[in-house]
């Protein structure tokens, strides 16, 4: 079938990839709790507006993206009352993983195809730019798998016992995934389908499924938000922008 064997024959017809289009599927149903936030951290004010909608700003900034769908919890009325226009599914699950699958039903339901391409991109990364994200469109389209962008391991990496160091781990094949992870709609869906709620990334799910995505090198400024410190860090990086 068509829709559900990402890697069919049919699929790897040109006619049919070529038709594909891109679109950006934001999670954004999280709580932030490491971040100590009073407010979900996506919706916490960094530079003078919701981090969230810097995130957004990026995306909007891609031409080659059909749309964007943002996914929040059930009964989140933020955009409802702050920014009316984004698209928004409340289909957030009690996981990333579910967030994203919920997300890529509604998408489907809002007219995209399984062989359509999707960025799936942390509300919570809202230093991203529209540079990084045409740059790894531009490595995976023509991609049979697709990608995401990650970051060589800039430092030593430690194991740890018992808070002290157990060995030195070689480094040099060790990279920090980001987002946005682009990979074909139908194939994401799959993939989550069989690795199951566990996975904290769109790149896991496919690795569960045999296959090895594209590791595009990223920005270290394209951090997540996780920690309080962080709000701080991501508001002089915005603001150095300007
Ligand atoms: N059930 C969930 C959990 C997370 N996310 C989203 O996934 C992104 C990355 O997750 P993370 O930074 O771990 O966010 P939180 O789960 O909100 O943070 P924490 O783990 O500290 O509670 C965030 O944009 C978050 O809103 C989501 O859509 N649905
Ligand atoms: C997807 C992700 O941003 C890749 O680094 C990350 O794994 C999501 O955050 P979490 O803290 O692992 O839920």
């Amino acid at each position: 079938m068509l829709q559900t064997t990402p890697y069919s024959s049919e699929l790897q017809q040109p006619a049919l990839l070529a038709r594909a289009r891109l679109w950006g599927l934001i999670p954004c149903a999280g709580n932030g709790s490491r971040s100590g936030a009073v407010v979900p951290k996506q919706y916490q004010a960094v530079a003078g507006k919701p981090m969230v909608l810097h995130t957004l700003d990026a995306f909007a900034a891609v031409e080659r993206l059909a749309g964007t769908l943002v996914v929040v919890s059930a009964g989140d009325s933020f955009f409802a009352q702050h920014a009316a226009s984004v698209r928004v599914a409340d289909c957030g699950g009690s996981t990333r993983a579910q967030s994203v699958a919920n997300g890529l039903a509604a998408l489907q339901q809002q007219g995209a195809d399984a062989q359509d391409w999707v960025l799936v991109h942390d509300a919570a990364r809202c230093l991203i730019t529209p540079q990084q994200i045409d740059t790894l469109i531009d490595a995976c389209q023509h991609d049979a798998v697709g990608g995401l962008l990650a970051l060589p391991l800039p430092d030593t990496l430690k194991a740890a016992q018992g808070g002290r160091v157990s060995a030195t781990l070689e480094r040099s094949d060790k990279w920090l995934a980001q987002t946005p992870q682009m990979f074909r709609i139908g194939a994401l869906q799959s993939a989550l389908q069989a690795a199951g709620d566990a996975v904290t990334d769109e790149s896991s799910a496919m690795e569960f499924a045999g296959l090895s995505p594209l590791l595009v090198q990223g920005s270290a400024q394209n951090f997540k938000v996780t920690y309080a410190q962080d709000f701080a860090l991501a508001e002089a990086v915005l603001l150095s922008r300007l």
